[in-house]
């Protein structure tokens, strides 16, 4: 069987810089292009996790929360936050940086999740995570809530069977 895995073992850091072709006529970056470079860092990190093929099987809400200009250095930070059966969540966290000015802000967080599958495209079993640090272990537990969020809404999960994330919702 699977190896137990680390979050550490999925951390996938990617840096890109926004050039011409990746922005609109007032020289922001594409959202679309971000979405695209999102992608690629998060399956890198799932694939670390897996040690399989993976495919996207669903992105949550990405807010864009302020224009990332031309000539910024794009940070994408991926880690695998939980495993479920064979499909893993991913955390990305993105950072905009202005070289020359000195300036660095975060412009997105988001979480995307994968499907380990084997050469047929069938899905297959993926390692255990262990959560070791109190961040690792807060995303461990939320991510059960956002699985159950996005299968509700997605029509794959009755929402009476959502039991921890109508727990949030409960009067005290
Ligand atoms: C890296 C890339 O960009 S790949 C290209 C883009 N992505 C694709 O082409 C994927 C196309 N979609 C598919 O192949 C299929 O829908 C799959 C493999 C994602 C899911 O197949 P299904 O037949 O729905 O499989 P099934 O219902 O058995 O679910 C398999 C897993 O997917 C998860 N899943 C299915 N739909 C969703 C969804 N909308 N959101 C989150 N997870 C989902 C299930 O929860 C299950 O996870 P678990 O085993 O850990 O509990």
């Amino acid at each position: 069987m699977n190896k137990t895995k680390r979050p550490e073992d999925s951390l996938t850091i990617m840096n890109e810089l926004v050039l011409p072709n990746d922005t609109n006529t007032l020289n922001n970056l594409m959202g679309g292009r971000l979405l695209h470079w999102m992608d690629i860092a998060a399956a890198i990190s799932a694939q670390k996790h897996c040690n399989r093929i993976v495919v996207t099987a669903s992105v949550d809400n990405v807010s864009f929360k302020q224009p990332i200009k031309l000539g910024d250095v794009i940070t994408i930070e991926a880690k695998v936050t939980r495993s479920f059966n064979t499909s893993v969540e991913v955390r990305l966290d993105v950072w905009a940086q202005n070289i020359p000015s000195g300036t660095k802000v975060k412009s997105n967080e988001a979480y995307y999740t994968f499907v380990a599958v084997d050469q047929s495209g069938r899905t297959i079993p993926v390692p255990e995570l262990k959560p070791e640090t109190t961040e690792e272990l807060e995303l461990f537990a939320g991510a059960l809530r956002r699985r159950q969020l996005r299968l509700v809404l997605a029509g794959k999960m009755q929402p009476d069977d959502a039991v921890e994330l109508k727990a949030l919702f409960a009067k005290s």
